[in-house]
């Protein structure tokens, strides 16, 4: 397993551009069948099962980093994301947006301190409430 960058950028963009398609295509409206396809018997039950699937997945990813922290494999903190990112990928498709969107959010925010963005934004709650 890598520590950074054996998988080019490129490669990573693919493989969720690929998996963003295959979701797509098992929205009811394109056909997806809910007996043949986890896809879409999760976009068929409707927001409340994959928004679910999230939450209990962001849990996994927060033990599975507090295992590897305590000397577990550091493999269960992949598996974990990957099954968060997919289902947050099944939430971008119901609602319309793909992982460009997401991508083009993070191009959007690059060169961009966290700590000056908060401040900034503080600065203009002030502003709003006439302080
Ligand atoms: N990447 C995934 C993927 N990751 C996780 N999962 C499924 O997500 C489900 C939930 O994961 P859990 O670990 O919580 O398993 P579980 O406890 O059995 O789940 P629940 O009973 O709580 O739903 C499992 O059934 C996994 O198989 C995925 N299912 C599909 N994909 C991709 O989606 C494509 C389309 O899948 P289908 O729609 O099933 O054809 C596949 O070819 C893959 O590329």
């Amino acid at each position: 397993m890598s520590d950074h960058d054996s998988t080019p950028a490129s490669g990573t963009a693919d493989v969720l551009d690929r998996l963003a398609a295959v979701i797509d295509a098992r929205k009811p409206a394109a056909g997806g069948d809910p007996g043949q396809s986890y896809v879409a018997r999760l976009l068929h039950k409707g927001p409340d099962g994959f928004l679910k699937k999230i939450g209990e997945e962001a849990t996994e990813v927060v033990m599975a980093c507090k295992d590897a922290d305590h000397g577990a494999d550091r493999q269960k903190i992949v598996n974990e994301v990957a099954d968060l990112w997919f289902h947050s990928m099944v939430a971008l498709a119901h609602y319309g947006l793909a992982p460009r969107d997401v991508a083009a959010e993070l191009a959007r925010r690059e060169g961009t301190s966290g700590i000056e963005e908060k401040a900034l934004r503080k600065a203009q709650a002030r502003e709003a409430a006439g302080d």
